[in-house]
């Protein structure tokens, strides 16, 4: 009987189960995707019962290939898309309301009017995260006050609130466990990320009751044990999906940094045990908390990367599958001065504006598919690039960038991406990182690793690309970014 651990990775557009081996080999891989509810302009949301069967249903096929072959499993990782926020019934193990996505905006305005009255600055201090409907406490406080009944059941105390992983443990251990990590956490602009705790202040000013909320423990820990299988499982490792793509690109020294393209994109830098402040409206958060001891890190967050892929295929509908982008792209010798500032709900860091929508710019009479493809792509690449300015603002000046995420089986955006930023991008042989990092986690917590080190010696490149940009195209191109950016922000 040979050692594996079982990683659950609960993302914005699927779920997936897989099954490492004590290498960091994937054995095996069940993925689910499910479909995306639009209610309203800016409003995103998952059905919960949906979310629950694709994890289940992944995890009871990885489950089977294990027994099949004869593996023994030592523990579950989970990790998931952040700020989603659930609210359900103690008792029944019912959803209150649909689960409200991170991409949501339908509590920009309340944002917008807190900001009035407590400042970001304060927050900021607090939470590392700013007033904006990005994070969980103005999603958990919307369904209390728009959903009927929800605020009296809360103050009997039946209420639980919780991100996708609290949410997924609870069901995975019958309720007997209500617990979150400090990653997720600290994503909820509820948990004050120099203390470790809940915040009274925060609670008080988002009207969330503390009943409502998990324990909050390390990323390695005992969350409970799962007991929806044939067999009993403990569920060892917890991190949010950025941070456990951290962790699975072994991002551990002070400076690494890595971006993952999957909806979003998500770029994260290990800043140690120091909490830095950005100056230019970049999070601060914790990367990992491990034995008591918190590794932070500096975040900047785009809502809108492969969630603009998947609009090409199945909104305007100009191409069959995600992989034809590179055909496309590679089919122009230049973008003909087409771009799209994909806005679709608002745009994140370094801008944070909720009310901003996209805007496609440079159209003439020959612009066709290709252009508008290969503008979708470039737009990905151009949002990093103001990422890595605000971090450069920050004094931060990242030598090389590790990537990860399904974008980035794209060649051509990755080369792309190394011109723009004029540095060398990192590809990863385990294109899976985010569940390998949980997986790890997992392993440390069963025995099974001894330390996050196993997985810096586990990490493989499977291709570098070098920045072959000439400076003219580079800055005509960024100026025309910046130009149409600026089309498009309301603030
Ligand atoms: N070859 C490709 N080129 C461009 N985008 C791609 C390619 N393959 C996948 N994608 C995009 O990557 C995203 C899926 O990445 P994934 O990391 O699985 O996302 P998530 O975890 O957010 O669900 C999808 O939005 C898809 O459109
Ligand atoms: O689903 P992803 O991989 O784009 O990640 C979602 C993020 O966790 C949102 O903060």
């Amino acid at each position: 009987m040979s050692d594996v651990i079982l990683s659950i990775d609960q993302g914005t557009t699927s779920s997936r189960t897989l099954v490492f081996s004590p290498k960091g080999k994937i054995l095996f891989t069940a993925q689910r995707e499910f479909p995306q509810i639009y209610p309203q302009d800016g409003w995103v949301e998952h059905d919960p019962e949906t979310i629950w069967q694709s994890v289940l249903k992944t995890l009871q096929d990885a489950h089977e290939f294990c027994e099949d072959n004869n593996h023994q499993v030592k523990g579950i990782g989970i990790t998931n898309q952040r700020e989603t926020t659930l609210v359900w019934n103690r008792e029944t193990g019912e959803c209150l309301y649909n689960a409200i996505v991170w991409q949501d905006r339908r509590t920009a305005a309340v944002c917008r009017k807190m900001a009035k009255t407590f400042p970001i600055e304060k927050l900021n201090a607090k939470t590392g995260l700013l007033h904006d409907p990005y994070f969980s406490a103005s999603k958990i406080a919307w369904i209390l006050d728009e959903v009927e009944g929800a605020r009296d059941l809360a103050k009997t105390g039946k209420l639980a609130f919780g991100t996708v992983d609290c949410f997924l443990i609870w069901r995975l251990t019958e309720g007997k466990s209500h617990a979150t990590d400090a990653t997720n956490a600290s994503r909820t602009n509820l948990f004050n990320i120099h203390t470790q705790c809940w915040d009274e202040d925060l609670l008080q000013l988002f009207n969330v009751p503390r009943s409502g909320l998990a324990d909050v423990k390390d990323c390695v820990a005992d969350f409970g044990t799962c007991t929806v299988l044939n067999e009993d499982i403990p569920i060892l490792g917890v991190a949010g999906d950025q941070q456990a793509a951290a962790i699975g690109q072994a991002c551990f020294e002070v400076g690494d940094i890595k971006s993952t393209y999957g909806t979003g994109c998500f770029v994260i830098l290990n800043t140690g045990e120091e909490c830095v402040t950005s100056k230019n409206r970049l999070l601060s958060t914790i990367c990992y908390r491990l034995e008591g001891q918190v590794t932070y890190a500096l975040e900047g967050s785009i809502f809108i990367a492969g969630a603009a892929v998947q609009w090409l295929r199945d909104g305007i509908q100009i191409i069959k599958s995600a992989r034809d982008t590179e055909k496309y792209c590679r089919s122009l010798e230049s973008n003909k001065g087409v771009y799209l500032v994909p806005a679709f709900t608002g745009l994140g860091a370094p801008h944070w504006d909720p009310d901003a929508r996209g805007g496609l710019f440079g159209l003439s009479r020959d612009t066709g598919r290709a252009e508008i493809i290969r503008a979708t792509i470039e737009s990905v690449c151009y949002q990093t690039y103001d990422l890595f300015t605000a971090m450069a603002q920050d004094g931060v000046d990242p030598k090389v960038l590790r990537v990860d995420g399904g974008m980035v089986a794209n060649d051509w955006m990755v080369d792309y991406l190394s011109g723009v930023l004029d540095i060398p991008v990192e590809r990863p042989k385990v294109l899976e990182t985010t569940a390998f990092g949980a997986a790890a986690l997992a392993a440390i917590g069963a025995g099974v690793y001894d330390s996050l080190d196993t997985v810096k010696a586990a990490w493989q490149l499977d291709e570098r690309f070098e920045p072959d940009m000439d400076a003219e195209t580079r800055e005509t191109v960024l100026k025309a970014w910046k130009s149409s950016v600026e089309k498009v922000l309301t603030n």
